[in-house]
Formats: C-alpha cells, structure tokens, sequence
C-alpha cells in the first residue's frame, strides 16, 4: 500500500509514492518531476526509483489534450509498473486555503470550487494546483484524493502577527496573512523535534528555495511568517519582489500600469531575476560571478538577515535556527554570511560542518560554543502530504463525508 504525492506547479509536475507500513508513511521510493509542461514547452520527465535515475522526454500527439494530460498518463503507467504500489490515495499540495480550510481535506466538487476563489491570491501556484486536482480526479477516479494546505501551518498565528493595519471591514473580507510553505514547515520541524530537544523552544525555519519565507514557532506553534496574503510578500525569491513599499504600486498604477502588467512584474520578473538581470537560479547566479550577480545575491542575502531577525524579536531570542529549501539545504556559501551576521544572537557557526551538509539528511552546524542550535534539514514537502493523507484514511468519517458529495 502507498500514497502518491503531487505537487502541480505552472511548469511542472512534482510526485513522490510513499509506501504505508502498519498505517505509517515511509520515505519514497519513487520522486520524480516533470519539467516543460508551459505551453509550447518540451515535458521532459526526471525520476529516481529505489536509487536509479532515469529521464524520458515525453511526446506530445497532436491530438493531445494538454501536456500535462500527456505527463500524467506516463506518470499512470509508471506508477503501475511498480510492483505492490497499491495506491491508496492522491495528497495534493494546495498552496492557499484561505481562512476555510486549516485542515487537510478529501477534494469535492464543494471543495475545488471553494478553493478557485482563491486562485488570484496565489496565481503562481493555486490555478495550477487545482488544474492538477481536476486532472487526477479524471484520470484516477477510483481514487480519494485529498488537498493538503500550505496554509494550514500558520493557521493558530495570533492575530497581532496575522492582521494588517487596514480598517476592520477588510479583514472581514479575508485580507490578512496566511502564511505559506506550511507542508515544509510541517516537515522541518518534525525533523527538529526528533533531532533536538530545543525544537520545542524558540524556532526560526528558513524555508529558501525558488518560493522563499521564514517562520517562526513557539512549541512547535507557527507564530509569525514573513509570507502573508498572498506568496509575494516577505523576502525576496526567484522571480518575486518580496516585501515592498505600497507606494510603489500607488506609483505604477498612476503611470498606467495596469493589473496583468503589475502582477508579471511582482512574480515573475523581480526578485534574483530582476535585480541580477541574469537568472533566478541561485546556482546560475553564483556561476556566474559577475558583479550584477553578485550584487542580486548579496541583496537576497541580507533580505534573509534582515527578516530573520525581525523574527528573533518576535519569539524574545533564539534556540534554533534551520535552513531548508533548495538554497538553504545547498548553499553553504549563504549559510554561513547568514549566521555571521547573526552572530549577536549567540549563534556560531562551525564552518566545516556547514560545508559538510550534503542536503540528504538533517545535519548540525552549529560550533560547540553556539549558545543557538544550526540545522541544515532537507525537506520533504510529498511526506507530508502523504501523512496527512494517510491520517485522513484512517478517520473512516471524513470518507463517508467526501461520499455524499
Ligand atoms: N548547490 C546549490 N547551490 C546553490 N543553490 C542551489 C543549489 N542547488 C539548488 N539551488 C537553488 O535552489 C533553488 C530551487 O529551490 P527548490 O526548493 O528546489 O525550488 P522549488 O521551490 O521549485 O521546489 C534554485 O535557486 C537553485 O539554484
Ligand atoms: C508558496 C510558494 O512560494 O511555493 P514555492 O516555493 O513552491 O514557489
Ligand atoms: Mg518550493
């Protein structure tokens, strides 16, 4: 028995099977994802089955539906091909929950159209997460399938952290903070509390890959993140501004920018993109070395510095702080300008444990003397889901639920 995780983005299709031993989920045996899958794009399909990588490029018929139709009939037959798979059921990753769902929810037709409501607080992501629900749901429908909420982490933020200072009446209508990259979260510190005792003490998790954010917990308590209505807010990231003055949208908007024009610049155009004029690839970016990348790193760098320790004062000091994402679990160079910068909190790096973190398994970093534990933990957003998913089955009311609809 197994549970398939996915996590269906704009261009690619993220998936992980995880097998289920006496009710508990196990590492994945398979994990792969699907690049190309934007319009006009060449899928290419990238996976690793019990350590053995292989890629295929996936044709597209002409009569095909769509890319991604064509992406996950191979992923089906890949998926049957596995001896014992027994699917149980799909976890989706769902980006953005609003203040409705705080909990991981068998998908309904009640419930995709709830969360379409959302699609414009998350355009990077919800359209394309529940473009993915849809196409399982057809292509799997003996299958329950379950949406597991990036939101649902923060939800017991209180509320000095998670209101905004506009009037009432727009709080009313949902514009607060949510907070995001809940499934990583989630994971990391599961990682924490097995790891460390003070992983129920004061917690700052950098959660730094293409999407970036901080979270900071009390007892394993999400109480302050630095990403808020929306996955624009915060630091910078990729192809995202991050926090920025709203005066600057005041201004665009006065010099005729209009929404689509507005919203290609905030997600898709700034962050490392934007300031390097080169990548936003943080591997490109430290390849390449030139001052504009150079310059474009520098200010990611000191974003995270900056937000991290507004998160310090949040939580009155600091026990630990963990790295993860695809930046934060592969780049030893940002790692230790982060921590040396933070070294008023106590915080010492040990400098060759920090290069010695090869992003697959949680790793200490921190020196001997560090009044601040350091971890680098690889996450695992798919094992999540998966255990979410699997608590779901195990709850026989929430299916009779999922039923009726
Ligand atoms: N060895 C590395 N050094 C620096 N950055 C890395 C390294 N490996 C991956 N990254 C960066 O991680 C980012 C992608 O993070 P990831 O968490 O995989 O993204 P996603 O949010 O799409 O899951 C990219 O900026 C990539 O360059
Ligand atoms: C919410 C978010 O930014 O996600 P990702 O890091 O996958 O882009
Ligand atoms: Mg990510």
């Amino acid at each position: 028995m197994a549970i398939l995780a996915v996590n269906a983005g704009s261009s690619s299709l993220k998936f992980s099977l995880h097998p289920l031993q006496d009710g508990q989920v196990q590492p994945h045996v398979l994990s792969g994802c699907v690049q190309g899958l934007e319009p006009g794009g060449s899928p290419v399909m990238d996976w690793k089955y019990q350590g053995q990588k292989q890629q295929e490029a996936l044709g597209v018929p002409a009569g095909a539906a769509s890319s991604f139709a064509v992406a996950l009939e191979r992923l089906r037959v890949l998926v049957q091909s596995l001896q014992g798979a027994d699917i149980q059921a799909v976890a989706h990753r769902v980006v953005h929950g609003g203040g409705v769902f705080t909990e991981s929810v068998y998908v309904t037709d009640a419930v995709l159209e709830q969360l379409a409501r959302f699609n414009s607080l998350a355009p990077l992501h919800q359209p394309h997460n529940l473009a993915g629900i849809r196409q399982f749901r057809a292509a799997f429908p003996e299958l329950p399938q379950v949406a597991c909420f990036d939101t649902a982490f923060h939800a017991n933020m209180p509320e000095v952290d998670y209101a905004f200072a506009l009037p009432r009446a727009l709080r009313e209508q949902g514009v607060r903070r949510y907070g995001f990259h809940g499934l990583s979260y989630q994971y990391v510190m599961s990682v924490l509390h097995a790891q460390t005792l003070r992983g129920r003490g004061r917690v700052v998790m950098a959660h730094l890959g293409n999407g970036a954010s901080l979270c900071a917990c009390k007892d394993g308590v999400s109480v302050a993140t630095t990403m808020g209505f929306s996955a624009l807010d915060g630091l910078m990231m990729g192809t995202r501004s991050g926090s920025l003055d709203a005066g600057v949208l005041l201004y665009l908007l006065e010099q005729g920018w209009d929404h689509g024009r507005i919203e290609k610049l905030l997600y898709k155009q700034s962050g490392l993109l934007g300031v390097s004029g080169i990548s936003a690839d943080m591997r490109a970016l430290r390849a390449d070395g030139s001052a504009d990348a150079q310059r474009a790193i520098a200010q990611f760098t000191h974003r995270v510095v900056r937000e991290t320790g507004a998160l310090i004062a949040c939580l009155d000091g600091l026990d630990v702080l963990a790295f993860s994402g695809g930046i934060g679990e592969n780049d030893a160079v940002l790692r230790e300008q982060v921590c040396n910068r933070l070294a008023w909190t106590g915080l010492r790096i040990d400098a060759q444990r920090n290069r010695q973190a090869d992003g697959h398994a949680a790793w200490a970093i921190h020196a001997p003397d560090s009044r601040v534990e350091i971890w680098v933990v690889p996450t695992d957003e798919g094992r999540v889901a998966a255990r979410e998913a699997a608590a779901l089955l195990e709850s026989g009311q929430a299916l009779d639920r999922a039923a009726e609809t």
